[in-house]
């Protein structure tokens, strides 16, 4: 859990008035939630639009507007990795000397060894045992390693020694020695800083944003959105014109040559040269725009605080932006989404589980899997066609694959599309053959997915009706697919397959619950909840 304490939430607001952050104070405070840490709740009824803070891009922490900015675009460095290598010098090696320090230093790092908040991927072997059979081990793959982050640890090491060589920067503590204990830390550190990460924009990627990383996830009623002109030089971070706007094409190009592999969003260059009669209009506009904006501060400067900066002090070009989407009453926490995640997805990323989450899902293929290698039932031989050519049949049936996407389909598509960057599509074979696994599921209401459907219609069949459907599946195949397997409902011996598997899941997740605690407990009890409902279902 990334979490933090009153003080140091009273510490981000200071933060807050000393960068000309707007935080509706009069709308909102911060206190203790019973989600976790801190939250952000409403002083008064609040009406739906309501900005509730704008944050000048200038005060968003990024690895583009960091101390060590330089140093890590000479390296080639962006992402996570960047910010969390930002985040490591300003903190600990500038300290009290950068403009974010007092921010910062509020985000709570734990490095002693017993406390380490860590993704599943890095828990100890024992506790990733108990989660085998859930979602987050069989569908999302949450508990595999991850080579990937410790390789950044040594990359992280490594130019921190160049840097210290070269410019005599000190590293910070954790990248002083290459040991394990040091690499679980830095995991630790960019678990933390990447469960309260905002992408923000072309230029500065993703940032720390202080204060919106207070509100808490709220699964089924968010009551805020985020919003942030993403469009914007990826050079400078100027909205509109600027001197990059001179670039004609050619060195664009050039430009591109020069950042190529490292700053990555070079190679995406928007700006365009402004006709200089284009440029004067702008800086007429400008004017214009400055003295109604100073018309519109004075008649606000009478509302504000002595000390604190009102909304249209602050260009919304140039901010970003917390705003309600629907008005909220008094006392109520103020909630923003992280994305419609199941329990695996927001432990995996954010270090928490929710109750009676809407996104949740039941993984049913291994336990299908089994039930097709029982002898005494002779479902292999379905099994074998449905991997090698059913599957796709259905898919081609129900019109979810076309030829360009290379076969990736509906169900968990949807769940992980919000971070396609991650999830591309992906066409090799191996990816292919595992496809059809991933889309036996049961959703959040126990319905079962199109394919759990189709398959289970497979597996329910008789030997008569078996071999009827083999012979029309060589006339036509996807009309026999669609006719037996897709259009029907599900068949009462397939409902009876189903009743197994799942039955069998929930005795086994029965006597695991006692070895559970917190975020793993609530994330099986939320599976058994969709089991239960299932069972429950088919009893009436
Ligand atoms: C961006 S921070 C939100 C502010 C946080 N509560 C704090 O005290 O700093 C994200 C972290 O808050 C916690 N969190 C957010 N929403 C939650 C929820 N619905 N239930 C439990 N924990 C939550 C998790 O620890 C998560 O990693």
């Amino acid at each position: 859990m990334s979490l933090t304490t009153f003080e140091q939430a009273k510490d981000v607001l200071s933060f807050c008035v000393k960068n000309k952050i707007y935080f509706s104070s009069f709308n909102c405070e911060v206190k203790p939630s019973s989600a976790g840490g801190i939250g952000v709740f409403a002083k008064s009824d609040i009406d739906a639009n309501t900005v509730l803070l704008r944050v000048p891009k200038s005060a968003v922490f990024s690895a583009s507007n960091s101390s060590i900015a330089n140093l890590l675009v000479d390296e080639e460095i962006d992402g996570v990795l960047a910010l969390t290598l930002a985040f490591l010098y300003e903190r600990e090696v500038f300290g009290p000397k950068s403009n974010w320090y007092s921010y910062l230093q509020t985000i709570q790092l734990n490095w002693d060894q017993e406390s380490l908040y860590l993704p599943p991927s890095f828990w100890p072997s024992n506790r990733k045992r108990l989660m085998e059979q859930t979602a987050l081990g069989t569908l999302f793959h949450g508990l595999d390693n991850e080579g990937e982050i410790l390789s950044a640890f040594s990359t992280a090491v490594e130019v921190s020694r160049k840097w210290h060589a070269e410019a005599r920067l000190s590293p910070p503590s954790i990248l002083q020695n290459d040991t394990s204990a040091n690499s679980l830390r830095f995991v630790a550190t960019v678990f933390t800083i990447s469960s309260r990460a905002f992408e923000v924009d072309a230029f500065h990627e993703t940032a720390l944003v202080p204060v919106a990383d207070l509100f808490n996830h709220h699964a089924l009623h968010p009551d805020v959105r985020f919003e942030s002109t993403y469009e914007v030089c990826t050079y400078c971070g100027e909205f509109g014109v600027c001197g990059h706007a001179e670039f004609d094409e050619e060195e664009a190009n050039d430009a591109e040559i020069f950042h190529e592999g490292g700053i990555a969003q070079s190679r995406n260059l928007q700006w365009v040269a402004a006709p200089e009669f284009v440029k004067e209009l702008e800086k007429e506009a400008a004017k214009q725009l400055k003295s109604s904006i100073k018309e519109l501060i004075a008649k606000q400067i009478s509302k504000t605080k002595p000390g604190s900066v009102s909304l249209s002090d602050l260009d919304p070009q140039e901010c970003v932006d917390v705003v309600l989407m629907r008005g909220v009453e008094k006392h109520h926490e103020i909630f923003n989404s992280y994305g419609d995640l199941p329990n695996p997805l927001l432990l995996a990323r954010y270090g928490f589980c929710v109750r009676d989450n809407p996104n949740d899902l039941v993984h049913l293929a291994p336990e299908l899997k089994k039930l097709c290698f029982l002898k005494k039932l002779d479902l292999k031989p379905c099994f074998l066609w449905w991997i090698q050519d059913g599957f796709l049949l259905f898919q081609e049936a129900s019109g979810e694959v076309s030829e360009a996407d290379g076969g990736r389909s509906s169900f968990t598509e949807s769940i992980e599309s919000d971070s396609d960057a991650e999830n591309e599509i992906e066409t090799n074979s191996d990816q292919l053959s595992d496809e059809w696994q991933q889309e036996l599921c049961l959703n959040s209401s126990a319905d079962p997915s199109a394919a759990l459907k189709a398959f289970l219609n497979l597996l329910g069949m008789k030997s008569a009706q078996r071999a009827k459907f083999f012979e029309d599946v060589e006339r036509n195949s996807i009309s026999a697919v669609n006719k037996w397997l897709i259009s029907k409902p599900l068949g009462t011996q397939a409902r009876k397959l189903l009743n197994v598997v799942v039955k069998k899941k929930r005795n086994s997740y029965n006597s695991l619950l006692r070895s559970l605690h917190g975020n793993s407990k609530i994330l099986v009890l939320s599976e058994l909840h969709i089991i239960e409902k299932l069972l429950t279902n088919d009893g009436k």
